[in-house]
């Protein structure tokens, strides 16, 4: 079974759909330059929310430790997601499992990142694109993803309806990860784009069983 998260999550509504469709995850982005940041009062109302057996994600791009820390005192986050240059000793200083985002492009090592972050959870695949962490709504070649990680791939960047049964079909991943692509406005998902992109995870996985 491919696994769903639904990130970039600002609204209770928009978390609770995601969880009645299935999703079983949800990223809140703690990261004040994008367009889906949450504050931590905002981040504690949702994770509080949601039902039982949805996993909460807080997603930081190169934070001080001391703010993660502030998160974690007052959000119940089950997984940390690092999506800046961070490095291992950086990721781990929290005693949390976490994911680490690699940003892919041409050349990347992905078999020497998964050795570097052995302590990861997973490895969450991004497409690179200069200047932005992530939340791009940009591809990239899956191709470059190697058969025989030994991390679970978390697979996304440009993830959207139309395109996830091929993904998942190719790169078989653990989960899949989108933000943009079921948006109907930055910060705000389309609860049905939500639901024809887990349905499609739910096609495809079927077929490919
Ligand atoms: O969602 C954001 O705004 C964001 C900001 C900074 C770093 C990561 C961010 N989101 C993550 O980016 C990928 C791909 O997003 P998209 O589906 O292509 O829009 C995904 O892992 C989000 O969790």
């Amino acid at each position: 079974m491919t696994r769903v998260k639904i990130c970039g999550i600002t609204r209770v509504e928009d978390a609770l759909a995601a969880a009645r469709e299935g999703a079983h995850a949800i990223g809140l982005v703690f990261y004040e330059r994008s367009p889906r940041h949450v504050g931590i009062a905002q981040a504690a109302q949702l994770a509080a929310a949601l039902p039982p057996f949805v996993t909460t994600v807080g997603l930081f791009v190169d934070a001080d430790p001391a703010f993660v820390r502030a998160v974690l005192a007052a959000v119940p986050l089950d997984l940390l997601q690092f999506h800046g240059d961070e490095t291992p000793e950086y990721c781990t200083q929290f005693g949390r499992p976490y994911l680490k985002a690699i940003r892919v492009k041409a050349g990347v090592d992905l078999l020497q990142c998964a050795a570097r972050f052995s302590t990861a959870k997973a490895l969450l695949l991004d497409a690179y694109v200069a200047g932005v962490p992530g939340g791009t709504g940009a591809t990239f070649d899956w191709g470059l993803i190697p058969r025989n990680l030994p991390l679970p791939v978390i697979l996304s960047g440009g993830l959207d309806p139309d395109n996830v049964a091929a993904a998942v079909e190719r790169v078989r991943p653990y989960a899949v990860d989108v933000s943009s692509g079921v948006e109907a406005a930055k910060g705000i998902k389309d609860a049905a784009k939500v639901a024809a992109f887990i349905n499609e995870v739910k096609r495809i996985d079927v077929q490919l069983s």
